[in-house]
């Protein structure tokens, strides 16, 4: 599919491989997150543009390149996506961060909407939405039509871990959106988790299990 992007880096590959190991506590879990948040978003920001400006270093005048003024959102999809927020961050400080608070309902498996608070100039921002599983979709898609419907007009989608069903319900949903994942996992069994994935993301990284 043309719009996922697995990226297949020796250390982001190693550091999920940690965060699948179910002897892998909170702690670490959500340190290893951080980090591949950042390595992640290394190759999800890559396209943007640059321009040049005037400097002088201690030798001569010089042109050299700074980041054209873009202006980035972060969109975490509570509560896990909170997770990578800070990973990112470290690379785009001036980024400004918008919440969206869903969660699956076990049963129907529909994302159910408790929380939004986004940047008032969304519809101006290139913006990243995150969350570390990309299951059956739902979220993501809901997620990503909630800021469309606000105005957003650039969005792509970072996960740590994707099934095939997830990429492809929101490629199809949202054909103009870049999926950026470490990993494609096999499938998702009967409660929709993945596998093998890494089990309940939102538990793992608060303890909650
Ligand atoms: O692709 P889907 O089938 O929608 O599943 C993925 C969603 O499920 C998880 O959140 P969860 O509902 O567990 O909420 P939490 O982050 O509060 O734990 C995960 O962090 C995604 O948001
Ligand atoms: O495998 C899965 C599926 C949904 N949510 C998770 O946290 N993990
Ligand atoms: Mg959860």
């Amino acid at each position: 599919m043309k719009n996922v992007f697995v990226m297949d880096h020796p250390l982001i590959q190693h550091k999920l491989t940690l965060i699948r190991d179910k002897n892998t506590g909170s702690k670490e879990f959500r340190e290893v997150v951080k980090e591949l948040a950042m390595l992640m978003g290394y190759e999800v920001t890559r396209n943007l543009p640059l321009q040049e400006i005037e400097i002088e270093t201690p030798v001569s005048k010089t042109k050299a390149k700074v980041i054209a003024g873009r202006k980035l959102g972060i969109v975490p999809i509570l509560r896990a996506g909170l997770g990578m927020v800070d990973g990112l961050l470290s690379l785009i400080p001036a980024a400004k961060v918008g919440h969206i608070g869903l969660y699956r309902d076990p049963e129907t498996l529909e994302p159910v909407e408790y929380y939004c608070k986004l940047p008032v100039d969304v519809h101006e921002r290139d913006l990243i939405v995150i969350d570390p599983m990309l299951a059956t979709g739902g979220s993501a898609n809901a997620a990503i039509q909630f800021i469309k419907d606000r105005g957003a007009q650039s969005v792509k989608l970072m996960c740590l871990i994707a099934s095939p069903e997830g990429v492809k319900a929101v490629c199809e949903a949202h054909p103009d959106v870049e999926i950026y994942v470490a990993a494609v996992d096999e499938k998702l069994n009967e409660h929709a988790y993945i596998v093998p994935g890494l089990g309940d993301a939102g538990d793992r990284l608060f303890g909650t299990k």
